[in-house]
């Protein structure tokens, strides 16, 4: 035998009734036998209760009766309840001219609901020809007399059971009304909140079912809720135990008063959904089957309530004191937490209970507010628990990290020492985040990462398409979702909450609204976007001026961009106090020699003590190529540089290439990576841009570019014979000083040297240091161009993404 027990929203008019009544036809033709328990149908309890209400406060209340009346028969001809119908007339009429009703009342008034949707689906089962019983639950569950949250009487009850079923047994359905009950003298009584559950769970226990299957409107029991947490998955089999630590925190069905006659018969629960047949649900069973995190639940409309106090430490009793005053008020504390120096205890109550308690606490310790042992008690309203069911301390760095990541810091937490179970207090603004945040980190295969991408020109652009190249191949492989929400240039944004796609450019172009940083902070703030990192993809001086407001704001950052490292050492310095104190992260691998490896080579070495006495080289990938093939090639100096230009090796506006500016910040770059307070204005660099064409604009200056062939024809010339023009960078003098040497110049090298060798556009960085000699540790490939660079800023992205 199994019990199907049906709920208030699947047995609503429309869609829901015949469902159910589908369910149940299918189950008997299949050969099941099954009881069936059924709730009220819709809201027909809390209408039946608002009417009591009305009638009790002489208010016109036949409108809504009325109409209750109407929903409960308006869809099925040839059904009758004037019975109940006249039953709650009269019972309406006294309490309207009493003023007043009791919980016995109550009681009468409310199980009409059930007894209702029982009859109604008895006929229509019986209309499709199967054999239907209807059972009210009065004649069979026996309880004590507290109305309301009456007790079963269980031997009676069970006897009760056991008879009526032995005399409809075989494939008659019995459709029993839920909630509902009498106490011995024929008084209806009601089983309390959740009683329809209870009353399936009795008789699941009683007749020794196979199994009790509760149909809802869900597909069972998810590891969080899926209107918050979008990537929350339905769990198939849960034990009772943990099924127990949910109810606490929110899923009714589960409450323990439902589960212990369950448990006692090791019957399984399986939650199933009216609405879709194929579901197989979530089973709730006695067997431990994956150990590991369950669910996350939430308890809402809670506050917290803080009580603060030096002269708190050592005393005896103060703990009791506070349970005892609310008690006395009956005010549930359903989390609490105490520092260990008793200086202050926080707990959480009803958010309608938080003034009371506040004021009954102050009674209670009025004297102690004389004493200044208790300085203050206060009330946070606007907060929520998260409880991490499954979860013990071992392993709860992993979410608590990803909170602080994310810059949700909870107010309290506790832990059960037996039970696995974490809850925390968060701030009720930060709770759609906080959930994503620890769902991402325990329980998504996937972490997402969201992405704001500033500048999509060439490097910037090409690094959108390789990452949507990618996006799927690195899910896979390193379990990551790449979630570009927002690209922007100078002028304009788009915002896609779910990630951008290929057609972003056409977007960008026709959608792009003007914006300021604050409305990139503000979109990812209302969606609730969790692992944020700005990527800056410009060469400009102004959107550094975001850095700061976005690291305070929880974003990490990487940069191709070289300008804010370059910036007064104060602003760097600043820069790096406030990721310090918002343990937020800044690469920028690409500064230097573009996707190479260097800057991470050159903090590894300096970081582990290696003394790196010289830094010399060709910094830059476009005067590189620029040199390489003017020196090899008897072409036009202008011709050569057009070409560096044409290949996307050079800066957005060449010049800062060619005056020295881009080498000069790479050195810079460097210098402080070995923690040397270089200023810009130190870099003692050889501009290669004659006097007459270095103002202007950059469009004007590329029209003039064979203004140049003469000059460079002419250095060419005249260096010694075998030599080459290489321009290069140089960092050196006594590096363990505050500031060492650096030095930008245009030289001639021997062909056959390390430097004259060079080809392309390639990079090629010789690090000295004191271990290794005269034999200096050398770097060297490409050091310009889009592709090479937007890999190396993917591969910072996933860098950050990959942190644990
Ligand atoms: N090319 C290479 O080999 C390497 C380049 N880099 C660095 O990469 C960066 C990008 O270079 P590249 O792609 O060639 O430059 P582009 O000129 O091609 O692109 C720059 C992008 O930045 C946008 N932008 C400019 N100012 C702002 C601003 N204030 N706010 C938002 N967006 C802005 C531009 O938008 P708009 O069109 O509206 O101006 C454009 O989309 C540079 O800093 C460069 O030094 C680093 C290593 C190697
Ligand atoms: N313009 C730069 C690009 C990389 O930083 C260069 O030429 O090296």
């Amino acid at each position: 035998m199994k019990i199907l027990k049906f709920g208030g929203k699947s047995l609503a008019n429309g869609k829901g009734i015949h469902t159910v009544v589908d369910i149940i036809h299918d189950k008997v033709k299949n050969g099941e036998k099954i009881t069936v328990v059924l709730s009220a149908r819709g809201n027909s309890t809390d209408e039946l209760e608002e009417i009591l209400e009305k009638a009790s406060k002489n208010e016109n209340y036949k409108d809504q009766l009325n109409a209750f009346k109407n929903y409960q028969i308006e869809d099925f001809e040839n059904t009758n309840f004037d019975s109940e119908f006249n039953t709650l007339d009269k019972l309406f009429e006294g309490v309207s001219l009493l003023g007043d009703y009791s919980k016995r009342i109550k009681d009468q008034v409310l199980s009409q609901g059930e007894v209702i949707s029982a009859k109604l689906v008895t006929q229509l089962l019986q209309k499709k020809n199967i054999k239907a019983n209807f059972t009210d639950a009065r004649e069979l569950i026996k309880t004590d007399e507290q109305f309301g949250e009456a007790q079963p009487l269980n031997d009676l009850s069970k006897k009760n059971v056991i008879t009526h079923f032995q005399k409809y047994n075989g494939s008659t359905v019995n459709v029993v009304t839920g909630f509902i009950a009498s106490n011995t003298k024929k008084e209806t009584t009601t089983l309390g909140r959740n009683g329809s559950n209870y009353t399936a769970s009795l008789l699941a226990n009683y007749l020794e079912a196979e199994e009790l299957q509760s149909y809802t409107h869900v597909n069972g029991i998810y590891t969080a809720n899926p209107d918050l947490v979008p990537g929350a998955k339905k769990i198939e089999q849960l034990s009772f135990n943990e099924a127990n630590e949910l109810a606490y925190f929110g899923a009714n069905i589960l409450h323990a008063k439902t589960i212990i006659p369950l448990i006692e018969k090791n019957i399984p629960l399986r939650i199933l959904n009216t609405f879709d047949r194929d579901s197989e649900g979530t089973v709730i069973t006695s067997e431990v089957r994956e150990k590991g995190i369950k669910s996350l639940s939430v308890l809402e409309n809670v506050a917290l309530i803080n009580l603060q106090g030096r002269g708190l430490l050592g005393k005896v009793g103060v703990d009791a004191r506070i349970f005892r005053a609310l008690a006395h008020k009956n005010i549930n504390v359903s989390f609490i937490s105490q520092g260990s120096s008793e200086r202050g205890i926080g707990f959480v109550v009803n958010a309608d209970k938080s003034k009371e308690a506040k004021d009954v606490l102050e009674q209670e310790f009025e004297a102690d507010f004389q004493k200044h042992d208790v300085s203050a008690i206060s009330i946070e309203d606007e907060v929520s628990v998260v409880s991490i069911v499954g979860q013990d301390l071992s392993t709860f760095h992993k979410p608590y990290n990803a909170l602080i990541k994310n810059q949700i810091t909870p107010l309290l937490f506790n832990n059960t020492v037996n039970g696995k179970n974490v809850s925390l207090v968060v701030r009720k603004a930060q709770l759609h985040r906080a959930l994503n945040v620890i769902h991402g980190e325990i329980f998504e295969i996937s972490k997402k990462v969201n992405l704001a991408i500033f500048g999509h020109g060439l490097v910037g652009g090409t690094l959108i398409d390789q990452m949507l190249q990618s996006a799927k191949q690195i899910e896979k492989r390193k379990n990551i979702v790449l979630n570009i929400f927002t690209v922007a240039n100078s002028k304009k944004v788009v915002f896609d909450k779910d990630g951008i796609d290929t057609d972003w450019k056409a977007k960008i172009d026709k959608e792009g609204k003007s914006y300021t940083i604050e409305d990139i902070i503000k979109f990812a703030d209302e969606h609730h976007l969790e692992n944020l990192i700005a990527i800056d993809n410009t060469a400009s001086v102004d959107f550094t001026k975001n850095y700061i407001p976005l690291v305070t704001h929880g974003f990490d950052l990487v940069s191709s961009n070289k300008v804010a490292n370059t910036l007064s050492f104060d602003f760097y310095k600043e820069l790096r106090a406030k990721l310090d104190k918002n343990q937020k992260q800044y690469l920028y691998e690409t500064n230097v020699g573009a996707g190479l490896p260097l800057i991470d080579t050159i903090k590894l070495l300096h970081l582990s003590g290696e003394n790196i006495t010289r830094i010399k080289g060709i910094f830059s990938g476009s005067l590189s190529y620029l040199f390489n093939t003017f020196s090899s090639e008897e072409r036009q100096f202008s011709e050569v540089l057009q070409e560096a230009i044409d290949k996307g090796f050079t800066e957005p506006d060449p010049r800062e290439d060619l005056c020295g500016n881009d080498v000069a910040r790479k050195l810079l770059i460097l210098a402080r990576e070995l923690d040397l307070s270089n200023e810009f204005e130190d870099v003692s660099i050889q501009n290669l841009i004659p006097e007459y064409l270095r103002t202007g604009e950059t469009s004007s200056f590329l029209k003039r570019l064979p203004e140049l062939n003469e000059v460079y024809q002419k250095v060419k010339e005249e260096q010694k014979p075998g030599c080459v023009l290489r321009y290069i960078g140089d960092l050196w003098g006594d590096l363990s000083q505050q500031k060492g040497n650096l030095d930008v110049k245009l030289v001639s090298v021997p062909k056959s040297s390390a430097l004259g060798q060079v080809k392309g556009s390639d990079s090629i960085f010789e690090i000295y240091t004191e271990s290794y000699g005269d034999q200096p540790i050398v770097i060297q490939g490409a050091g310009a161009g889009a592709a090479v660079t937007a890999r190396g800023v993917f591969g910072d992205i996933l860098r950050l993404a990959d942190r644990e």
